[in-house]
């Protein structure tokens, strides 16, 4: 059945029965191409039902939906003319795990971050509306993705305008973890809220009762009054903000969500359709393990296990989520922020043992950035670790709340650099660009799983804000030191030196550079190697020097050279008028770097050691190796 499936036209004359069967086709489909590819799993499994009646009910692209994240639109790419492409998920020249524009006419809105399906729903209303056509827009969006700040303030502009469109709150309980947050407990009263038959029950008994009068009554009364409230008006929180609630409804039962959403067409106004799901049905280890397999990498259909590459040294997370706890056990004023993702940052062992230092806002980055401004004026020293892609969301807190106010915040940026599969979209390739310009901030980048456990040590001991970012999966394979020292702000420090040129390198960049050194030594081309370790502030004395040494200069770092650290080292240069160095910079071009394994991104763009020494060897060719 699934391969007579080429768009959405193909299941619009589907039975019931052929729909279910063919829900059942695609859950296989998804659990074997993520088995192979990897990607998220469980997200997808939850809205095969939701999918299907969406496609069903609507006319697609006509009608728009907009997934929020996206990362549960597999079923929608499946059902819209990339089934027979599927298994390209999220390879080299491949479909996008996420909704692209580019990719299909259906896929009416890029998405990867969180809570952004509102907003973007609002606005292509508002065009159908100015230009006086005639569609409906349907933004999906998670229980998880409703703790994002912005779909509040969708949700607020959508109320005051009485916008014509839908809101489909997919509520499964989880995020990428279990969901946190009064919303969350809120939904949860009316995924449980009473039906009338228990209010009648509550009712009875309060009569029954009255000869008895006391505080049983009052407790009933009391009851019976919080019953009232979610069986008269459930979703009265979107009530009170225009929206017409329907919920909370079965979203595995396809002709339930049919019937609710025939009626939201006809429904002046901006209505909210609230479908209770199970995140990873219909694979028994994603139903059991929703957060293992919501982004998983590939793994054995038979078993659920992940296939691990063995002989990897332990991921930079693992480091940092290990050193946490160390520091934490003799800084009594360290505390712990998380953005919804406490395993993905390593925080898992950290809220194990310190529950009351540490604190998962939801997806809420620009909150824990400022609420860690609000604890740090009070002694404390907050650790906030957030993806570096996902931190972009918290600019202004960080300048405004924390810098300007010189505040002792230390943000952690895992995910920094390139990150692989999960694309333009999650590459944490601006941060340089977008921190180093920020007064009071000092930013570092380890160049192995020492250095990062002294650039943490170091950051709790500085009484200013200070940015640690580090690439995701594993570190350089160095043997672990148990006692962290000290790092001097500012200072670099020197691997090996070369009379022909100094490679600058930073973080992630400093062993491939190290290695390009002794590619380039086969060349006989001299080439020293720094450590740069500080983005912010520079270290001036080894910049002179290496002007004085060789005159050449090549920076290197995987993030866009665009205002990043090479940009620093050109300013540099130029304030100390050192006018006859030449300065290559090495790093990502002005371009959304697409997805891909992570090592194949780094050699496309010459970021690994043989792409590093042909560059360098190029740029001494064009001005002679000084004899
Ligand atoms: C701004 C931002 N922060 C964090 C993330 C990481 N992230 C991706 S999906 C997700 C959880 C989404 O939960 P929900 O919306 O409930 O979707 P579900 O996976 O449960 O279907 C998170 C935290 C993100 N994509 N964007
Ligand atoms: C969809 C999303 O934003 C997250 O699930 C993200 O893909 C997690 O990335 P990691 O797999 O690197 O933790
Ligand atoms: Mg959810």
């Amino acid at each position: 059945m699934l391969d007579s499936i080429n768009g959405p036209q193909d299941i619009k004359h589907f039975s019931m029965a052929q729909l279910e069967k063919l829900a059942g086709e695609i859950r296989e489909l998804l659990i074997h191409t993520v088995a192979s590819n990897g990607g998220h799993l469980a997200p997808n499994l939850g809205v095969v039902e939701l999918t299907l009646a969406l496609h069903k009910m609507f006319d697609s692209p006509k009608d728009k939906i907009v997934w929020d994240v996206g990362h549960q639109a597999y079923v929608h790419k499946i059902l819209t003319g990339r089934r027979a492409t599927f298994s390209t998920l999220r390879s080299v020249d491949g479909i996008s795990g996420f909704p692209k524009r580019c990719e299909s006419p259906h896929d009416v809105f890029g998405a990867g971050h969180s809570s952004t399906s509102i907003s973007s729903a609002v606005g292509i209303a508002l065009a159908r509306d100015l230009s006086g056509e005639k569609y409906n827009v349907i933004a999906v969006i998670g229980d998880g993705s409703l703790t994002g700040g912005e779909a509040y303030e969708a949700l607020n502009h959508a109320g005051h305008l009485g916008i014509n469109l839908t809101v489909i709150l997919n509520d499964n309980e989880m995020s990428i973890a279990k969901n946190v947050g009064a919303i969350s407990e809120y939904l949860a009263k009316m995924r449980t809220a009473p039906t009338y038959s228990k209010v009648k029950r509550d009712i009875d008994f309060l009569l029954r009762s009255i000869p008895a009068i006391g505080d049983s009554v009052a407790k009933t009364v009391e009851r019976l009054k919080g019953s009232l409230k979610y069986l008269l008006v459930p979703g009265i929180l979107f009530e009170e903000l225009g929206f017409t609630y329907f919920g909370p409804i079965d979203g595995h039962n396809i002709p339930s969500i049919m019937e609710v959403l025939d009626k939201t067409k006809s429904i002046k106004g901006p209505v909210i359709v609230h479908i209770v799901t199970h995140k990873g049905k219909g694979y028994q280890p994603a139903e059991t393990n929703p957060d293992k397999f919501h982004g998983v990498g590939p793994f054995c259909v038979e078993t659920g296990a992940v296939i691990k590459p063995n002989g990897k040294p332990p991921a930079y997370t693992q480091i940092f989520g290990n050193a946490i706890v160390k520091l934490a056990e003799h800084n009594p004023d360290i505390v712990a922020i998380t953005a919804a993702m406490p395993d993905g940052t390593g925080l898992q062992n950290f809220a194990t043992r310190y529950p009351k230092r540490f604190f998962d806002v939801g997806i809420a980055e620009q909150h824990a950035v400022t609420m860690a401004a609000g604890l740090a004026t009070q002694g404390k020293h907050p650790i906030v670790a957030i993806y570096s892609t996902f931190m972009q969301r918290a600019y202004d807190q960080i300048l405004h709340d924390v810098c300007l106010q010189n505040l002792p915040v230390t943000f952690v940026l895992d995910r920094a650099g390139i990150v692989g599969e999960d694309g333009p979209t999650h590459h944490g390739v601006f941060d340089y660009s977008f921190l180093r310009h920020i007064p009071n901030i000092i930013v570092m980048a380890p160049k192995d799983e020492n250095e990062l456990q002294h650039m943490l040590y170091s950051a709790t001991e500085m009484n200013a804000p200070v940015a640690i970012r580090y690439p995701r999966g594993s570190g350089v394979g160095v043997n672990l030191q148990s006692e962290f020292t000290k790092l001097e702000i500012g200072k670099s420090e020197i691997l090996h030196a070369g009379k022909d040129v100094v490679l600058f390198a930073v973080g992630a960049m400093v062993e491939p550079c190290r290695q390009a050194a002794e590619l380039l030594a086969d060349k006989e081309i001299a080439a020293g190697v720094v450590n740069s370790r500080f983005i912010k502030p520079l270290d001036g004395t080894m910049i002179r020097q290496a002007a004085r040494d060789t005159g050449i200069i090549v920076t290197v770092e995987d993030n866009v050279v665009a205002g990043g650290f090479g940009s620093a080292v050109l300013e540099y240069i130029n304030s100390q008028n050192l006018n006859w160095v030449k300065i290559l910079r090495l790093g990502l071009p002005d371009k959304f770097i697409e997805h891909g394994p992570r090592s194949y991104l780094l050699h496309k763009y010459a970021l690994d050691a043989q792409g590093i020494a042909n560059n360098v060897e190029t740029f001494i060719r064009q001005f002679g190796v000084r004899k």
